[in-house]
């Protein structure tokens, strides 16, 4: 498989039917792009995973991030802290994204401790952990897997580790949730996205993609055990949160 990095035109061109969005090769070899351009604050949430890091995280301890994609995740906290305070444990479901992820961190981060398996994240046994992170990963679970996942990561943390979860979300008030929206498209036309691709995503990402309120995401989180947890970034209708499991 190539290694380049393309633009993401997927929904550039009209179609007749649009089928589910899924992360296939088509996606993974535009996936910097793609995520860049379409999740506001993405950015702005890698820079601060470093930054909780380095307040939370016992030095040498496990850090996985569920769904991790091209690595993103990782190469943040490689880049923040150095080698033997961390060994991470990237998973991903899609073969393509885990082993662009292994290339990067072999090339970018090779003295760090980076391991990147492909599993379902529901199937996992974790191993205790300082950290978890899931960023913009549990929105593509069916709703009803969610919360055993949640209680699962919940155990495998350690006293006094943190979670880190980042979401696009919707809103309960119908007025605020359209104010949002709405600007989210104006973003994504601002980032360079036609009036059909925003069109077709949305229509791709029907029952693939499914938000919860922030609501939704902390009662989650507090059934779940966590004593604390708080929304500490927001930019339109993505946002990240942060749970606590007491030391
Ligand atoms: N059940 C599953 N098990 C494992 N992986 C899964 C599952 N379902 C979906 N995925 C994986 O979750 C990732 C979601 S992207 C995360 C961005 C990354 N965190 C980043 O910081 O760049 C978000 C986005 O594209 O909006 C994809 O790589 C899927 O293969
Ligand atoms: O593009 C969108 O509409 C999104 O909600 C964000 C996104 C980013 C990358 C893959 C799937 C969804």
């Amino acid at each position: 498989m190539s290694d380049a990095s393309y633009r993401d035109a997927i929904f550039s061109t009209p179609l007749d039917r649009v089928a589910q969005f899924s992360f296939d090769e088509t996606v993974v070899a535009c996936f910097p792009d793609m995520i860049r351009r379409s999740v506001p604050g993405y950015g702005q949430v890698l820079g601060m995973l470093g930054l909780i890091a380095s307040r939370h995280l016992r030095h040498g301890a496990r850090v996985y991030d569920l769904g991790c994609s091209l690595g993103a995740g990782g190469l943040a906290l490689a880049g923040a802290l150095p080698p033997d305070a961390f060994d991470y444990v990237g998973l991903d479901l899609s073969p393509a994204m885990a082993e662009r992820a292994r290339q990067t961190f072999a090339a970018e981060c090779p003295a760090h401790a980076m391991q990147v398996d492909v599993a379902d994240i529901r199937e996992v046994e974790y191993a205790s952990a300082g950290m978890i992170m899931l960023n913009f990963t549990l929105q593509f679970l069916p709703p009803e897997d969610r919360d055993a996942l949640l209680a699962r990561l919940y155990q495998a943390l350690e006293p006094g580790g943190v979670l880190v979860l980042s979401e696009k979300t919707v809103d309960a008030d119908e007025y605020d949730n359209a104010w949002r929206v709405e600007r989210y498209h104006d973003f994504k036309r601002a980032n360079g996205y036609s009036d059909m691709e925003i069109s077709q995503k949305r229509t791709a990402l029907e029952n693939v993609l499914v938000p919860d309120t922030l609501e939704a995401h902390h009662a989650r989180l507090a059934r779940v055990g966590f004593a604390r947890s708080m929304t500490w970034f927001q930019y339109l209708n993505f946002a990240s949160m942060i749970a606590f499991k007491e030391g």
